[in-house]
């Protein structure tokens, strides 16, 4: 048995165990990050976040050339110990560690630099939280069908990579959103093949205020089930209704989750547009667990 220390986290409900590991000593393999991740047999979240150098993770020490200050690199792991390439409330909760806990100096006006699978994303300080350029975004090619909900209808769904992969579905109102049932997998035809997060959103009304849309959302994630909120899954979900309203439609967003509130915003960037995500993020408690 060996004791791990521990941060837990949250950001919009989303939450996270952060395990702070410089050197990149710890050898945290899929059963025991999910025994980490369990809510009854160990601390419990929806992922966990190995807090290494960038430059002892054999996996991300190559993108210190692409940015030599991407000091930090956020290994992500979801409930179920599977590796995933991205997190967006999770890279809000990294940064706060980061600067809690004096590893980074905190981005007053300037820029923090974190590595993930997804490559070097930059993070900025911005009301009670962080906002964070999840970088370029692409629409994923084919149709899609997502069932869901116990025997419900199949939906059209619309793939969206914005780090990792996602399959947005319509929903004709927010009744509907409330009365799905998420506790089962979503099934996918054809079935993407790393497995993708699912989201569910409804128009707000009016759906857009003052240049902003306005959407709710649920998500089943990947690797974990349903969770209160999903960042990435905010940024595809908004990208996926701009693209079903088409010409005019804004390029702010307010999306709301089970878990609170968050912001999306299209922008354009030397390389192409960006999406970027903005909201809370929080550190819990800390404690030891033996495993
Ligand atoms: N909750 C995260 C996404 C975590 C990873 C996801 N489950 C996956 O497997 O891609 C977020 O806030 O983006």
């Amino acid at each position: 048995m060996t004791t791990i220390h521990f941060t837990k986290g949250q950001g919009t409900g989303n939450d996270f165990v952060l395990v702070e590991d410089p050197d990149g000593r710890l050898d945290l393999d899929q059963a025991t990050v999910a025994r980490l991740c369990d809510r009854h047999f160990g601390v419990g979240a929806d992922g966990l976040i190995r807090v290494v150098r960038t430059a002892r993770s054999p996996e991300a020490a190559g993108l210190l050339a692409e940015e030599p200050d991407a000091e930090w690199f956020m290994d992500y792991r979801n409930a179920d110990g599977t590796l995933a390439e991205m997190c967006g409330n999770g890279s809000r909760v990294f940064a706060r560690y980061l600067t809690e806990h004096g590893l980074a100096a905190a981005p007053a006006g300037g820029t923090l630099p974190i590595a993930t699978r997804a490559g070097v994303k930059d993070l900025q300080a911005s009301g009670d939280g962080f906002q964070v350029d999840l970088g370029r975004w692409r629409l994923v090619d084919g149709d899609v069908t997502v069932a869901a909900d116990r025997g419900g209808v199949a939906r059209p769904g619309l793939g969206i990579d914005v780090g990792n992969p996602h399959v947005v579905v319509l929903l004709p109102d927010e009744d509907a959103l409330h009365a799905l049932h998420l506790a089962d997998v979503p099934t996918l035809d054809p079935a993407p093949p790393a497995g993708a997060n699912v989201e569910f959103v409804a128009l707000a009304h009016p759906p857009v205020v003052d240049g902003i849309g306005r959407i709710a959302m649920r998500v089943h994630e990947r690797g974990v089930g349903e969770t209160l909120s999903c960042g990435t899954g905010t940024a595809a979900a908004a990208l996926a209704t701009r693209h079903w309203m088409g010409d005019g439609a804004p390029d702010m967003w307010r999306v709301d989750v089970p878990g609170g509130r968050l912001a999306v915003r299209m922008f354009p960037a030397e390389d192409g547009e960006h999406v970027a995500l903005g909201g809370p993020a929080e550190l819990v408690y800390e404690g030891d667990i033996r495993i």
